[in-house]
Protein backbone atom coordinates (compact mmCIF):
# COMPACT_ATOMS: atom_id res chain seq x y z
CA UNK A 1 0.00 0.00 0.00
CA UNK A 2 0.91 3.60 -0.97
CA UNK A 3 2.21 5.45 1.65
CA UNK A 4 -0.33 8.31 1.72
CA UNK A 5 -0.73 11.04 4.29
CA UNK A 6 -1.78 14.06 2.42
CA UNK A 7 -5.09 15.41 2.80
CA UNK A 8 -7.62 15.00 0.50
CA UNK A 9 -11.14 17.05 0.38
CA UNK A 10 -10.56 18.25 3.89
CA UNK A 11 -13.93 19.96 4.60
CA UNK A 12 -12.55 22.31 7.20
CA UNK A 13 -9.37 23.08 8.99
CA UNK A 14 -8.25 22.12 12.69
CA UNK A 15 -9.23 24.86 15.11
CA UNK A 16 -6.14 26.61 15.96
CA UNK A 17 -4.37 25.85 19.04
CA UNK A 18 -4.16 28.03 22.46
CA UNK A 19 -1.73 30.01 21.85
CA UNK A 20 -0.29 28.88 24.84
CA UNK A 21 0.63 26.01 23.15
CA UNK A 22 3.90 27.57 21.15
CA UNK A 23 5.12 29.45 24.39
CA UNK A 24 8.56 29.12 25.22
CA UNK A 25 6.82 28.26 28.96
CA UNK A 26 4.62 25.38 27.38
CA UNK A 27 5.29 22.10 29.17
CA UNK A 28 4.61 19.65 26.36
CA UNK A 29 5.02 19.34 22.38
CA UNK A 30 2.87 16.37 21.93
CA UNK A 31 -0.80 15.41 23.27
CA UNK A 32 -1.34 12.14 23.27
CA UNK A 33 -4.48 10.25 24.03
CA UNK A 34 -4.65 6.58 24.83
CA UNK A 35 -8.46 4.86 24.70
CA UNK A 36 -8.39 1.71 26.15
CA UNK A 37 -4.82 2.85 27.93
CA UNK A 38 -5.93 0.80 31.72
CA UNK A 39 -6.10 -2.07 29.99
CA UNK A 40 -2.88 -4.97 29.41
CA UNK A 41 -1.34 -3.58 25.80
CA UNK A 42 -2.26 0.27 26.79
CA UNK A 43 -1.18 0.62 29.90
CA UNK A 44 2.53 -0.64 28.67
CA UNK A 45 2.20 1.92 25.89
CA UNK A 46 1.38 4.61 28.25
CA UNK A 47 4.74 3.76 30.07
CA UNK A 48 6.64 3.62 27.04
CA UNK A 49 5.29 7.39 25.87
CA UNK A 50 5.62 8.41 29.67
CA UNK A 51 9.89 7.65 29.53
CA UNK A 52 9.64 11.22 26.22
CA UNK A 53 9.52 14.39 28.66
CA UNK A 54 7.90 15.64 26.12
CA UNK A 55 4.80 13.84 26.04
CA UNK A 56 1.94 14.75 27.81
CA UNK A 57 -0.29 11.54 28.27
CA UNK A 58 -4.22 11.04 28.61
CA UNK A 59 -6.29 7.96 29.24
CA UNK A 60 -9.78 7.70 28.91
CA UNK A 61 -11.18 4.18 29.53
CA UNK A 62 -14.24 2.70 31.34
CA UNK A 63 -12.85 0.47 33.08
CA UNK A 64 -14.83 -2.93 31.85
CA UNK A 65 -11.45 -5.31 31.27
CA UNK A 66 -8.89 -2.63 32.52
CA UNK A 67 -7.84 -1.23 35.51
CA UNK A 68 -6.36 1.96 37.70
CA UNK A 69 -3.88 -0.73 39.18
CA UNK A 70 -2.13 -0.90 35.58
CA UNK A 71 -1.31 2.74 35.50
CA UNK A 72 -0.54 3.28 39.74
CA UNK A 73 2.99 4.29 38.95
CA UNK A 74 1.37 7.98 36.98
CA UNK A 75 -1.11 8.85 38.91
CA UNK A 76 -0.22 12.53 40.26
CA UNK A 77 2.43 12.85 37.66
CA UNK A 78 2.17 16.23 36.27
CA UNK A 79 2.22 14.82 32.44
CA UNK A 80 -0.36 11.87 33.21
CA UNK A 81 -4.20 13.01 32.91
CA UNK A 82 -6.65 9.31 33.18
CA UNK A 83 -10.41 10.32 32.34
CA UNK A 84 -13.22 7.38 33.45
CA UNK A 85 -15.01 7.65 30.11
CA UNK A 86 -16.65 5.32 28.00
CA UNK A 87 -15.73 6.05 24.24
CA UNK A 88 -19.33 5.43 22.75
CA UNK A 89 -20.02 8.74 23.97
CA UNK A 90 -18.14 11.61 22.51
CA UNK A 91 -15.11 13.34 24.20
CA UNK A 92 -14.15 16.47 23.62
CA UNK A 93 -10.44 17.26 24.13
CA UNK A 94 -7.33 19.04 22.68
CA UNK A 95 -4.93 16.49 21.51
CA UNK A 96 -2.16 15.45 18.62
CA UNK A 97 -1.88 11.96 18.28
CA UNK A 98 -4.81 9.28 19.47
CA UNK A 99 -3.82 5.78 19.71
CA UNK A 100 -7.49 3.84 19.73
CA UNK A 101 -7.06 0.88 21.86
CA UNK A 102 -10.73 0.99 23.85
CA UNK A 103 -12.13 -2.49 23.15
CA UNK A 104 -12.89 -5.77 24.80
CA UNK A 105 -9.71 -7.92 23.74
CA UNK A 106 -10.56 -11.38 25.61
CA UNK A 107 -13.23 -13.21 23.66
CA UNK A 108 -14.69 -14.06 26.80
CA UNK A 109 -14.93 -10.71 27.27
CA UNK A 110 -16.21 -9.43 24.07
CA UNK A 111 -19.24 -12.09 23.79
CA UNK A 112 -19.73 -11.19 27.17
CA UNK A 113 -22.05 -8.28 25.79
CA UNK A 114 -21.89 -8.49 22.44
CA UNK A 115 -24.07 -5.66 21.44
CA UNK A 116 -21.95 -3.36 23.69
CA UNK A 117 -18.75 -4.59 22.34
CA UNK A 118 -19.73 -3.60 18.56
CA UNK A 119 -21.47 -0.70 19.90
CA UNK A 120 -17.69 -0.03 21.22
CA UNK A 121 -16.15 -1.11 17.43
CA UNK A 122 -18.53 1.10 15.58
CA UNK A 123 -19.17 3.91 17.77
CA UNK A 124 -16.45 4.43 19.62
CA UNK A 125 -14.36 4.51 16.63
CA UNK A 126 -16.33 6.86 14.83
CA UNK A 127 -16.11 9.23 17.84
CA UNK A 128 -12.74 9.07 17.70
CA UNK A 129 -12.34 9.95 14.28
CA UNK A 130 -14.81 13.12 14.81
CA UNK A 131 -11.93 14.55 17.83
CA UNK A 132 -8.97 13.79 15.64
CA UNK A 133 -11.26 15.44 12.65
CA UNK A 134 -12.15 18.36 15.38
CA UNK A 135 -8.35 18.76 16.19
CA UNK A 136 -6.23 17.72 13.25
CA UNK A 137 -5.13 14.89 15.16
CA UNK A 138 -3.50 11.73 14.01
CA UNK A 139 -5.31 8.57 14.91
CA UNK A 140 -3.92 4.97 15.33
CA UNK A 141 -6.50 1.68 15.71
CA UNK A 142 -5.73 -1.52 17.10
CA UNK A 143 -7.13 -3.90 14.82
CA UNK A 144 -6.64 -7.11 15.10
CA UNK A 145 -5.47 -10.55 13.35
CA UNK A 146 -9.29 -11.41 14.03
CA UNK A 147 -10.01 -9.31 10.38
CA UNK A 148 -8.69 -12.48 8.71
CA UNK A 149 -11.56 -14.74 10.39
CA UNK A 150 -10.27 -18.53 9.94
CA UNK A 151 -8.05 -17.57 7.33
CA UNK A 152 -7.38 -20.02 4.29
CA UNK A 153 -4.09 -18.05 3.19
CA UNK A 154 -1.16 -18.83 5.66
CA UNK A 155 0.97 -16.84 6.74
CA UNK A 156 -1.51 -13.93 6.34
CA UNK A 157 -0.35 -11.20 4.36
CA UNK A 158 -2.15 -7.76 4.72
CA UNK A 159 -3.45 -8.01 1.07
CA UNK A 160 -5.75 -10.83 2.43
CA UNK A 161 -9.53 -10.41 2.18
CA UNK A 162 -10.34 -12.56 5.10
CA UNK A 163 -12.72 -15.60 5.38
CA UNK A 164 -15.18 -14.51 8.67
CA UNK A 165 -18.77 -15.16 9.30
CA UNK A 166 -20.76 -12.30 9.81
CA UNK A 167 -23.38 -13.60 12.02
CA UNK A 168 -20.92 -15.75 14.32
CA UNK A 169 -20.22 -15.17 18.04
CA UNK A 170 -17.12 -13.50 17.65
CA UNK A 171 -18.86 -11.14 14.64
CA UNK A 172 -19.06 -8.73 17.31
CA UNK A 173 -15.56 -8.37 17.61
CA UNK A 174 -14.13 -9.37 14.49
CA UNK A 175 -16.93 -7.74 12.10
CA UNK A 176 -16.72 -4.75 14.29
CA UNK A 177 -12.98 -4.54 14.24
CA UNK A 178 -13.28 -4.55 9.66
CA UNK A 179 -15.44 -2.11 10.08
CA UNK A 180 -13.70 0.33 12.63
CA UNK A 181 -10.99 -0.17 9.95
CA UNK A 182 -13.33 0.97 6.60
CA UNK A 183 -14.41 3.93 9.00
CA UNK A 184 -10.71 4.97 9.01
CA UNK A 185 -10.27 5.02 5.77
CA UNK A 186 -13.07 6.93 4.96
CA UNK A 187 -12.51 9.76 7.19
CA UNK A 188 -9.09 9.00 5.79
CA UNK A 189 -10.29 9.60 1.95
CA UNK A 190 -13.79 11.79 2.82
CA UNK A 191 -11.71 14.62 5.48
CA UNK A 192 -8.22 13.84 4.99
CA UNK A 193 -7.55 12.66 8.50
CA UNK A 194 -4.35 11.33 9.24
CA UNK A 195 -5.03 7.31 9.69
CA UNK A 196 -2.47 4.85 11.04
CA UNK A 197 -3.65 1.04 11.54
CA UNK A 198 -2.24 -1.60 13.07
CA UNK A 199 -3.75 -5.46 12.85
CA UNK A 200 -2.15 -7.36 16.01
CA UNK A 201 -1.95 -10.88 16.39
CA UNK A 202 -1.94 -12.54 19.55
CA UNK A 203 0.32 -10.29 22.08
CA UNK A 204 1.10 -11.86 25.89
CA UNK A 205 2.91 -9.92 28.92
CA UNK A 206 2.71 -8.91 32.49
CA UNK A 207 -0.45 -6.94 33.60
CA UNK A 208 -3.09 -9.19 31.11
CA UNK A 209 -6.15 -10.23 33.61
CA UNK A 210 -4.92 -12.94 35.37
CA UNK A 211 -8.70 -14.80 34.77
CA UNK A 212 -8.49 -12.59 31.30
CA UNK A 213 -9.58 -16.23 29.62
CA UNK A 214 -6.76 -16.03 27.17
CA UNK A 215 -5.03 -18.72 26.60
CA UNK A 216 -1.23 -17.76 27.41
CA UNK A 217 -2.46 -16.15 30.83
CA UNK A 218 -5.11 -19.16 31.16
CA UNK A 219 -2.23 -21.47 31.65
CA UNK A 220 0.51 -19.65 33.35
CA UNK A 221 -2.34 -19.39 36.39
CA UNK A 222 -3.28 -22.92 35.50
CA UNK A 223 0.08 -23.52 36.32
CA UNK A 224 0.80 -21.46 39.25
CA UNK A 225 -2.13 -22.67 41.13
CA UNK A 226 -1.48 -26.34 40.27
CA UNK A 227 -4.83 -27.01 37.88
CA UNK A 228 -4.55 -29.03 34.89
CA UNK A 229 -4.08 -26.70 31.45
CA UNK A 230 -6.97 -26.82 29.69
CA UNK A 231 -6.02 -27.37 25.75
CA UNK A 232 -9.41 -27.01 23.89
CA UNK A 233 -10.00 -29.07 21.30
CA UNK A 234 -8.34 -30.35 19.05
CA UNK A 235 -5.34 -28.71 20.33
CA UNK A 236 -3.90 -28.66 16.43
CA UNK A 237 -4.96 -25.25 16.00
CA UNK A 238 -2.29 -22.50 16.16
CA UNK A 239 -1.01 -19.31 17.09
CA UNK A 240 1.74 -16.90 17.03
CA UNK A 241 2.55 -15.11 20.79
CA UNK A 242 4.58 -11.95 20.59
CA UNK A 243 5.49 -10.22 23.98
CA UNK A 244 4.10 -7.26 24.38
CA UNK A 245 7.51 -4.58 24.47
CA UNK A 246 8.10 -5.63 20.74
CA UNK A 247 3.86 -5.12 20.54
CA UNK A 248 4.30 -1.30 21.69
CA UNK A 249 7.69 -0.84 20.06
CA UNK A 250 5.82 -1.71 16.40
CA UNK A 251 2.60 0.47 17.43
CA UNK A 252 4.83 3.76 18.01
CA UNK A 253 7.11 3.16 15.12
CA UNK A 254 3.47 2.89 12.68
CA UNK A 255 2.10 5.95 14.37
CA UNK A 256 5.19 8.19 14.13
CA UNK A 257 5.91 6.29 10.55
CA UNK A 258 4.36 7.52 7.25
CA UNK A 259 2.43 4.66 6.16
CA UNK A 260 -1.33 4.45 6.75
CA UNK A 261 -1.30 0.43 6.76
CA UNK A 262 -2.87 -1.62 7.55
CA UNK A 263 0.59 -2.89 8.69
CA UNK A 264 0.63 -6.73 10.83
CA UNK A 265 2.36 -6.34 13.88
CA UNK A 266 3.08 -9.62 15.73
CA UNK A 267 5.75 -12.28 16.14
CA UNK A 268 5.71 -15.16 13.23
CA UNK A 269 6.82 -18.07 15.66
CA UNK A 270 3.49 -20.35 15.38
CA UNK A 271 3.04 -22.93 17.58
CA UNK A 272 -0.16 -25.62 18.41
CA UNK A 273 -2.15 -25.04 21.52
CA UNK A 274 -1.18 -28.21 22.73
CA UNK A 275 2.76 -27.13 21.78
CA UNK A 276 2.30 -24.03 23.88
CA UNK A 277 0.97 -25.91 26.86
CA UNK A 278 3.78 -28.37 26.93
CA UNK A 279 6.10 -25.35 26.88
CA UNK A 280 4.43 -23.89 29.68
CA UNK A 281 3.91 -27.06 31.76
CA UNK A 282 7.95 -27.68 30.74
CA UNK A 283 8.75 -24.13 32.63
CA UNK A 284 6.66 -23.59 34.78
CA UNK A 285 5.36 -26.75 36.55
CA UNK A 286 6.18 -30.10 35.00
CA UNK A 287 4.31 -31.76 37.17
CA UNK A 288 1.50 -30.31 36.61
CA UNK A 289 -1.87 -32.28 33.60
CA UNK A 290 -2.87 -31.22 30.21
CA UNK A 291 -6.41 -32.11 29.89
CA UNK A 292 -8.30 -31.70 26.43
CA UNK A 293 -11.23 -29.73 26.59
CA UNK A 294 -14.58 -28.65 24.53
CA UNK A 295 -14.24 -25.67 22.35
CA UNK A 296 -15.86 -22.62 20.80
CA UNK A 297 -17.39 -21.51 18.15
CA UNK A 298 -15.54 -20.40 15.40
CA UNK A 299 -12.38 -20.73 16.69
CA UNK A 300 -9.85 -19.88 13.46
CA UNK A 301 -7.99 -23.10 12.91
CA UNK A 302 -4.24 -21.22 12.38
CA UNK A 303 -2.88 -17.72 12.60
CA UNK A 304 0.73 -16.34 11.56
CA UNK A 305 1.58 -13.26 10.95
CA UNK A 306 3.52 -12.51 7.26
CA UNK A 307 5.55 -9.33 8.64
CA UNK A 308 7.37 -8.33 5.67
CA UNK A 309 5.64 -4.88 5.52
CA UNK A 310 6.54 -4.21 8.87
CA UNK A 311 10.00 -5.27 8.39
CA UNK A 312 10.16 -3.11 4.86
CA UNK A 313 8.06 0.04 6.02
CA UNK A 314 8.79 0.18 9.97
CA UNK A 315 11.96 -1.41 10.57
CA UNK A 316 10.30 -3.67 12.91
CA UNK A 317 10.50 -6.92 13.57
CA UNK A 318 9.96 -8.45 17.35
CA UNK A 319 13.16 -9.73 19.45
CA UNK A 320 11.27 -11.61 22.48
CA UNK A 321 11.18 -15.36 22.22
CA UNK A 322 7.93 -17.28 23.54
CA UNK A 323 10.71 -18.90 25.79
CA UNK A 324 12.17 -15.66 26.99
CA UNK A 325 8.49 -13.52 27.44
CA UNK A 326 6.78 -16.10 29.53
CA UNK A 327 8.94 -16.59 32.64
CA UNK A 328 8.65 -12.54 32.58
CA UNK A 329 5.15 -13.25 32.70
CA UNK A 330 5.36 -15.99 35.30
CA UNK A 331 6.89 -13.53 37.89
CA UNK A 332 4.44 -11.13 37.36
CA UNK A 333 1.48 -13.68 37.61
CA UNK A 334 3.27 -15.12 40.84
CA UNK A 335 3.59 -11.65 42.62
CA UNK A 336 0.07 -11.64 41.57
CA UNK A 337 -1.39 -14.63 43.02
CA UNK A 338 1.03 -14.54 45.57
CA UNK A 339 2.90 -18.47 44.80
CA UNK A 340 6.28 -17.53 45.56
CA UNK A 341 9.28 -19.64 43.38
CA UNK A 342 10.54 -22.23 45.20
N1 LIG B 1 -3.80 -8.51 23.21
C1 LIG B 1 -4.00 -9.02 22.02
O1 LIG B 1 -3.60 -10.16 21.76
C2 LIG B 1 -4.67 -8.23 20.94
C3 LIG B 1 -4.70 -8.77 19.65
C4 LIG B 1 -5.31 -8.06 18.64
C5 LIG B 1 -5.85 -6.81 18.89
N2 LIG B 1 -5.80 -6.30 20.15
C6 LIG B 1 -6.41 -4.99 20.36
O2 LIG B 1 -5.60 -4.20 21.20
C7 LIG B 1 -6.42 -3.40 22.05
C8 LIG B 1 -6.02 -3.61 23.51
O3 LIG B 1 -6.17 -4.97 23.84
P1 LIG B 1 -5.69 -5.56 25.26
O4 LIG B 1 -5.19 -6.92 25.00
O5 LIG B 1 -4.83 -4.58 25.95
O6 LIG B 1 -7.08 -5.72 25.99
P2 LIG B 1 -7.62 -5.16 27.40
O7 LIG B 1 -8.96 -5.75 27.57
O8 LIG B 1 -6.61 -5.38 28.46
O9 LIG B 1 -7.72 -3.60 27.13
C9 LIG B 1 -8.83 -2.98 26.55
C10 LIG B 1 -9.11 -1.70 27.32
O10 LIG B 1 -10.21 -1.00 26.71
C11 LIG B 1 -11.11 -0.59 27.74
N3 LIG B 1 -12.45 -0.45 27.16
C12 LIG B 1 -13.24 -1.43 26.66
N4 LIG B 1 -14.38 -0.92 26.19
C13 LIG B 1 -14.31 0.43 26.39
C14 LIG B 1 -15.18 1.51 26.12
N5 LIG B 1 -16.38 1.32 25.55
N6 LIG B 1 -14.78 2.76 26.46
C15 LIG B 1 -13.58 2.97 27.04
N7 LIG B 1 -12.72 1.99 27.34
C16 LIG B 1 -13.08 0.73 27.00
C17 LIG B 1 -10.99 -1.65 28.81
O11 LIG B 1 -11.46 -1.25 30.07
C18 LIG B 1 -9.50 -1.94 28.78
O12 LIG B 1 -8.79 -1.08 29.64
C19 LIG B 1 -7.86 -3.77 21.74
O13 LIG B 1 -8.37 -2.83 20.81
C20 LIG B 1 -7.75 -5.12 21.08
O14 LIG B 1 -8.80 -5.36 20.18
C21 LIG B 1 -5.24 -6.98 21.18
O1 LIG C 1 -7.80 -22.13 28.13
C1 LIG C 1 -7.71 -22.01 26.89
C2 LIG C 1 -8.03 -20.81 26.19
C3 LIG C 1 -7.89 -20.79 24.83
N1 LIG C 1 -7.45 -21.88 24.15
C4 LIG C 1 -7.24 -21.85 22.69
O2 LIG C 1 -6.19 -20.95 22.45
C5 LIG C 1 -6.37 -20.30 21.20
C6 LIG C 1 -6.23 -18.81 21.42
O3 LIG C 1 -7.35 -18.35 22.15
P1 LIG C 1 -7.39 -16.91 22.84
O4 LIG C 1 -8.67 -16.84 23.58
O5 LIG C 1 -6.14 -16.67 23.60
O6 LIG C 1 -7.36 -15.87 21.64
P2 LIG C 1 -7.83 -15.90 20.12
O7 LIG C 1 -6.60 -16.08 19.30
O8 LIG C 1 -8.93 -16.87 19.90
O9 LIG C 1 -8.41 -14.46 19.97
C7 LIG C 1 -7.60 -13.35 20.16
O10 LIG C 1 -7.15 -12.99 18.92
C8 LIG C 1 -6.50 -11.77 18.74
C9 LIG C 1 -7.11 -10.63 19.51
O11 LIG C 1 -7.85 -9.78 18.69
C10 LIG C 1 -7.79 -10.96 20.75
O12 LIG C 1 -6.89 -10.86 21.81
C11 LIG C 1 -8.44 -12.29 20.81
O13 LIG C 1 -9.63 -12.17 20.17
C12 LIG C 1 -7.73 -20.74 20.68
O14 LIG C 1 -7.54 -21.75 19.72
C13 LIG C 1 -8.43 -21.34 21.89
O15 LIG C 1 -9.29 -22.41 21.54
C14 LIG C 1 -7.12 -23.05 24.84
O16 LIG C 1 -6.70 -24.05 24.24
N2 LIG C 1 -7.27 -23.07 26.17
Amino acid sequence: MAATSEKQNSTKPPPSPSPLRNSKFCQSNMRILISGGAGFIGSHLVDKLMENEKNEVIVADNYFTGSKENLKKWIGHPRFELIRHDVTEPLLIEVDRIYHLACPASPIFYKYNPVKTIKTNVIGTLNMLGLAKRVGARILLTSTSEVYGDPLIHPQPESYWGNVNPIGVRSCYDEGKRVAETLMFDYHRQHGIEIRIARIFNTYGPRMNIDDGRVVSNFIAQALRGEALTVQKPGTQTRSFCYVSDMVDGLIRLMEGDDTGPINIGNPGEFTMVELAETVKELINPSIEIKMVENTPDDPRQRKPDISKAKEVLGWEPKVKLREGLPLMEEDFRLRLNVPKN
